[in-house]
């Protein structure tokens, strides 16, 4: 399997996506949808959500500062995400460290259709219900055992599930895709992981299945992050924040394919 094809259809596609995100990293994740050449628009009003998110190509729901209002946006995005059959993007971001969070999420999960769950390691272990650390929205996950509970969550919520960190694990329970690709400066900034998911988002938007869009999302993060932090000023976390989004901007298809180190294998 090859990601080809997916940065070149966003781009012409340029899929709408809306996102009801946290208030921390909200404008990092539009203008990595812009810079990867998706439409984003951050509708998070309860009242506007169901309307908005039958315009939209995809979906994209983080949870990290969940308000009562977002929790009613994001119920009203996702019926509207159900009838329309547009993918669904969730973050789980926090849910390690707040078990009511997993609560949430699965009463979600069994009221409307999620194509994609993308967290850090730590919080995706938390969904699955196996031992991790994690230090608030952080994972301090040893890596052990990812594609495992990966695989676990895949097959139970019968989705795509991603977990990010030093490797990046992607599975729908069936295929298997790890990403060796990426640098640490990745988590010297705050918001790295919701704006992978954001691209995610954009280009589950545009591609044939959202296993092979949250494949080439997450190594569209990971090489425009080591480009990112190889160029002048890149191992200064504001520069690196600056010269990553100008990154993901100039991703071509040759580069990624050049560059991705990604090992497939079936479970
Ligand atoms: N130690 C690391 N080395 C290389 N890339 C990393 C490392 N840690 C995280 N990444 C990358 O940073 C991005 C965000 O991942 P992560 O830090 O796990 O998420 P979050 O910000 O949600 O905690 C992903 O693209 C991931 O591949
Ligand atoms: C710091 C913080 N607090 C609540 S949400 C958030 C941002 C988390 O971003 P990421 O998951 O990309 O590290
Ligand atoms: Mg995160």
């Amino acid at each position: 399997m090859n990601v080809k094809g997916i940065l070149t259809a966003t781009r012409s596609k340029t899929p709408l996506v809306q996102a009801i995100t946290n208030y921390v990293t909200i404008n990092d994740c539009a203008n990595v949808l812009l810079a990867c050449g998706a439409s984003p628009a951050m509708c998070e009003v309860a009242r506007e959500a169901y309307d908005f998110s039958r315009l939209s190509a995809a979906v994209y729901c983080n949870i990290g500062t969940l308000t009562p209002e977002q929790r009613q946006a994001i119920q009203e995005a996702l019926r509207g995400a159900a009838e329309k059959e547009i993918p669904v993007v969730l973050d789980p971001v926090g849910c390690g460290a707040i078990p009511s969070r997993i609560d949430y999420l699965e009463e979600l999960r069994s009221q409307y259709p999620i194509q994609v769950v993308k967290g850090n390691l730590g919080e995706i272990k938390s969904l699955a219900g196996i031992e991790t650390q994690v230090r608030g929205v952080d994972s301090v996950d040893n890596g052990e055992d990812a594609v495992e509970a990966c695989v676990s969550l895949a097959q139970k919520w019968q989705c795509v599930v991603a977990a990010t960190g030093i490797q990046d694990v992607v599975t729908d329970g069936t295929q298997v895709a790890v990403i060796q690709n990426g640098t640490q400066m990745l988590t010297k900034i705050t918001g790295a992981g919701c704006m992978a998911g954001a691209v995610i988002a954009g280009f589950c938007g545009a591609a044939e299945n959202p296993f092979k869009g949250t494949v080439a999302g997450l190594l569209a993060m990971s090489l425009a992050g080591e480009k990112a932090a190889a160029g002048e000023g890149g191992q200064l976390p504001g520069t690196f924040k600056v010269k990553l989004i100008d990154e993901i901007h100039q991703l071509t298809e040759e580069s990624m394919a050049a560059s991705a180190n990604i090992r497939y294998f079936s479970v």
